[in-house]
């Protein structure tokens, strides 16, 4: 690989004497699709926690290309290029479409607050240009005809995509993306998939987590998978799909079923 944009060494943390995350460590590059799969209470979304500073590690580092960002909190991650979405939607169903990936474009920018206060007209130019902004990213989602519709109107399908434009709101480097498809149908599940891919392609580092193992096998580059907290392999789909101590601790026949599905 060359030098990886998100390195992750070594990372672990307790609750109360459970260790819910413990020993772990990957890397991902600038493009790649990586995933992090595992049984429900394996770690992922803690794993995710601690990459993105919302929980501080007891151990280990993240680096984030090159600068070592494991006491940076989680804002000023944002500003220096790692972004994510949530397991659950953490949309305002009140504001339109728009609005939602403004304020992931204000979350972003260091505008001062005292001109906004003012309401100075630099700011109402900034608002065009964010609005601008914000409006590109709908089109990149596939939801440009769908902008001014407030997000309660919208479908869960166009939710989960919208939540995926307000983070690329923030021009990022890495984007976590915590269930992206989680109960989408199979149309709105080959929409995501065709975005994620189209992401990392435009040259974002892109990890995920995911329960549907079609989507995993399909779009990603390589896969981390976790059981009690500890990794138990890694590498490509293929790989680990056929890893016998992955079928026996995770995959089970239903998963690797689905997985020779998605590969045909
Ligand atoms: N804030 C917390 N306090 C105490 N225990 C926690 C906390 N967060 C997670 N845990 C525990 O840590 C372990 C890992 O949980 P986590 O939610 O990270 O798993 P997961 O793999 O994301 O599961 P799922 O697939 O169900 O979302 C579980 O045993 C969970 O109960």
């Amino acid at each position: 690989m060359s030098t990886p944009l998100l390195d992750v060494s070594g990372i672990g943390i307790a609750f109360g004497g459970v260790r819910a995350v413990d020993e772990v460590s990957f890397k991902v590059a600038t493009g790649e699709v990586f995933s992090i799969i595992g049984p429900n209470g394996a770690g992922k979304t803690t794993l995710f926690n601690l990459v993105t500073g919302i929980y501080r590690p007891s151990r280990g580092t993240v680096r984030l290309d090159g600068a070592d960002i494991t006491a940076v909190p989680p804002h000023l991650r944002v500003r220096s290029g790692m972004a994510r979405t949530f397991q659950n939607l953490q949309i305002f169903f009140r504001m339109t479409a728009v609005e939602n990936v403004m304020v992931g474009c204000a979350l972003s920018e260091r505008t001062s607050f005292l001109a906004d206060l003012l309401g100075l007209p630099s700011v109402f130019r900034q608002n065009r240009v964010t609005r601008a902004k914000a409006l590109a990213l709908l089109e990149r989602v596939g939801l440009a005809d769908l902008a001014e519709a407030p997000a309660g109107a919208l479908p869960y399908g166009a939710l989960k995509r919208l939540e995926i434009a307000r983070a690329l709101a923030a021009d990022p480097k890495v984007l976590l993306l915590d269930e992206p498809a989680a109960g989408c149908n199979a149309v709105e599940t080959e929409a995501i998939d065709n975005l994620i891919a189209a992401v990392a392609k435009s040259g974002v580092a892109v990890v995920l987590i995911e329960h549907d193992m079609k989507l995993v096998m399909k779009i990603s580059d390589r896969v981390l998978v976790l059981a009690q907290g500890r990794p138990l392999a890694e590498g490509p789909p293929r790989a680990v799909r056929e890893n016998p101590q992955v079928i026996a601790a995770y995959l089970g026949d239903i998963g690797s079923r689905e997985a020779d599905r998605a590969h045909g």
